[in-house]
């Protein structure tokens, strides 16, 4: 072979080579986004890895500090941080629905995410001509199912300004533009008139709120009387033992993975709840048998973090994508550990399942 035609080949293979690597390799999820485009929301790129630092500093210390009152005021901005650091690389490799669900076997993770979606709007009775709240809506997975299945109006709010940009992007690409509102703000503090939402539901939200009394509190106000309102928790479960090594590793590795300022126990959530005046309807660990593992999607995706981890390196090292996404791609790869070790042992769920209803007459 000439020498010409050998480079001309070798430029060919290269071209195929990066093209498959980032545009095939990089869609993570299938018409998802791609890792060409992972941006981190808000945060201008020269600024990612201070931000990084500032999270980890900030959710690394022990519990109590973060617990502490000084310091539960800062929580909301902090897991701000932490959406424009994460909400990118979720989309691209876990879809638009940012949440576990129970396995099903035969079907597509997408199927179970969208019935566990389902099981949401029916548990509130959503249906059309209904005003539904969605508190901590992410970039509006759940919001689009639940429209669609149920044709209610869907109000999200997410504290995160970019992800209330893809949610809307989202939302008119889906065509339902005219049925999903979503509202940047505080669901510690929501802009909604009291009484004014016929039913509302949380995802594997909640659990960034300090004090869940706030949040549940702030959602009773705005329900109309006799209105639902469900909420997946995430928790410790009856397993968990305060005084083993291994388990306060695990809880302690998904706290500081996921932004929470403190796990709570599943026997906390119907206590809070009645505090503020709901009556709890129902309440259950959808984890438990019959239901199949939440994990195994987390665990097989093993060989796929570490590509993942391969293509944001390369990424980064070419600054496509911004310098601290590596240090994220990392945090989020030993996160997925605790959750599947969380998930293994039993000691965690996070689909403890609590449906409530603000009374037709206030409690005296
Ligand atoms: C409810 C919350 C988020 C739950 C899940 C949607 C996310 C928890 C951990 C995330 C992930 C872990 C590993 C990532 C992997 C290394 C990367 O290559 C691709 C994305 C992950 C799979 C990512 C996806 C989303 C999670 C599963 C919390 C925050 C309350
Ligand atoms: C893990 S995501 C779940 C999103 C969505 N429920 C889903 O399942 O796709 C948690 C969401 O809660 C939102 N959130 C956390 N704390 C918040 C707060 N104080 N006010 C409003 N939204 C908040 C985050 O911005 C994010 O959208």
């Amino acid at each position: 072979m000439e020498v010409s035609t050998a480079m001309w080949t070798a430029v060919v293979v290269g071209a195929v080579a990066v093209y498959w690597f980032v545009w095939v390799m990089g869609a993570a999820e299938v018409k998802g986004k791609r890792a060409v485009n992972l941006t981190m929301g808000s945060i201008t790129r020269d600024k990612v890895q201070d931000k990084y630092k500032q999270y980890w500093s900030f959710f690394r210390r022990p519990k109590e500090d973060i617990v502490a009152a000084s310091d539960n005021d800062n929580v909301p901005a902090f897991v701000d941080t932490f959406y424009n650091l994460v909400t990118d690389i979720y989309e691209w490799g876990w879809g638009q629905s940012f949440h576990f669900s129970p396995s099903i076997p035969g079907s597509s993770h997408r199927d179970a995410t969208r019935l566990h979606e389902e099981r949401a709007a029916d548990l509130i009775a959503a249906r059309p001509g209904r005003r539904i709240l969605d508190v901590g809506c992410g970039i509006g997975g759940p919001m689009r199912a639940i429209a669609a299945h149920s044709s209610a109006h869907v109000v999200g709010i997410t504290i995160n300004e970019y992800q209330v940009a893809r949610a809307r992007a989202h939302n008119r690409k889906a065509g339902l533009h005219e049925r999903c509102e979503v509202v940047c703000g505080n669901f510690l503090e929501m802009p909604f008139d009291d009484a004014s939402f016929d039913g509302a539901y949380s995802i594997e939200a909640t659990c960034h709120a300090p004090r869940l009394e706030d949040v549940y509190r702030e959602v009773f106000r705005v329900l109309k009387p006799g209105a639902l309102y469900v909420s997946y928790e995430w928790v410790t479960t009856a397993l968990y033992q305060a005084d083993n090594p291994a388990h306060v590793e695990t809880i302690r590795g998904i706290e500081r993975g996921d932004a929470l300022p403190g796990l709570r126990a599943h026997h906390e959530i119907a206590e809070v709840a009645r505090q503020v005046g709901f009556e709890v309807v129902a309440e259950r660990d959808q984890a438990l048998p019959p239901a199949e593992p939440w994990w195994t999607r987390l665990k097989m995706g093993r060989i796929a973090y570490w590509r993942n981890h391969l293509v944001v390196s390369v990424l980064a090292a070419l600054r496509i994508a911004p310098k601290g996404v590596v240090d994220v791609h990392e945090m989020l790869c030993e996160t997925a550990r605790h959750l599947s070790d969380g998930g293994e042992t039993g000691i965690f769920t996070p689909m403890h399942i609590i449906l409530c209803r603000k009374p037709l007459v206030p409690a005296s």
